[in-house]
């Protein structure tokens, strides 16, 4: 059976530059999201322009030195893996400019783009900077990490990771925003970067219109990129199989006003608990 056009697979080897994947808009057959995944060796570097686009550099694994044509910070990066609970260190760069990253250990690293009006200087975010809210309850609970959330400046990028341990559902009750009719919903194109731990098992995604002209259940394994271009998108984490993502949105206005399938919103009963930002050492466990 054909994989699922929504499904962008990672290489099993990097590419000369370190790419394992890469969404555009032009790929995607949509607007505002790119996405690149980048495993570098250590002494490795990349270097990239960021063009029209506002970036930024999600360091999901490893140590690095990261540099913009402003700014140099060295050896950013603290977890080894993306299943050690603490959030990672970002950097934000603006379009117009450009960086370098140079490996200092095994890195995996996450360029997420979007139409950019430089309105906002480089930064790194570090991890106390870093939103962690357990959301869901029973089996829907899940960490959520809001790396450049709307309160935090970028022209129109939002970025988030999740932690979903195995058994559990996260992006649930299934929501949507592909509809411009603010205050109540945004449109906001969407990717998922997912990893499994361990590697040889699989999610589920489930992407679905509510007039089902889109109603795709995918398998996803480690590594794939989800396009949500439109329709309601939850993941479900098999038992044994803990699932992270790494979500990049953008659309015409950056705000997250989602819409839940009302189908399934009774699911959801004011379970949602902030607990305290990152700390150097993640505010997170589990
Ligand atoms: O709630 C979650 O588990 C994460 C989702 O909010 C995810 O970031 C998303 O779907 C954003 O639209």
């Amino acid at each position: 059976m054909p994989k699922s056009e929504l499904v962008v697979p990672s290489a099993a080897t990097p590419g000369a530059s370190g790419c394992v994947v890469e969404v555009t808009p032009a790929s995607a057959g949509w607007r505002y999201v790119g996405f690149q995944a980048y495993r570098l060796k250590p002494g490795e570097r990349l270097e990239s322009e960021t063009g029209s686009d506002e970036c930024c550099l999600v360091l999901l694994s490893g140590k690095a030195d990261i540099r913009t044509s402003a700014q140099r910070w060295d050896d950013v990066g603290e977890r080894m893996s993306v299943f050690e609970p603490k959030p990672p260190y970002s950097a934000y760069v603006p379009s117009g400019d450009r960086f370098g990253v140079e490996a200092l250990t095994e890195v995996e690293l996450a360029v997420c783009r979007a139409p950019g009006k430089g309105t906002y200087p480089a930064r790194l975010i570090v991890p106390a900077d870093v939103g962690v809210e357990i959301r869901g309850q029973g089996l829907t609970e899940r960490i959520v990490r809001n790396i450049l959330p709307e309160g935090e400046p970028a022209d129109s990028l939002l970025v988030v990771e999740v932690y979903t341990p195995g058994g559990h559902w996260s992006s649930y009750p299934p929501h949507k925003h592909d509809e411009d009719r603010l205050p109540d919903e945004s449109l906001l194109e969407e990717t998922y970067y997912h990893r499994i731990e361990p590697a040889h098992g699989f999610a589920v995604q489930r992407v679905y219109t509510d007039d089902r002209s889109l109603d795709e259940t995918i398998t996803v394994r480690d590594g794939d990129v989800v396009l949500v271009p439109r329709g309601y998108h939850p993941v479900g984490a098999p038992a044994g199989y803990d699932v992270y993502y790494l979500n990049v949105m953008a659309g015409p206005v950056r705000t997250w006003k989602f819409h839940n399938d009302p189908d399934h919103e009774w699911i959801m009963q004011g379970w949602s608990r902030p607990v305290a930002a990152g700390g150097k050492n993640g505010g997170d466990s589990r």
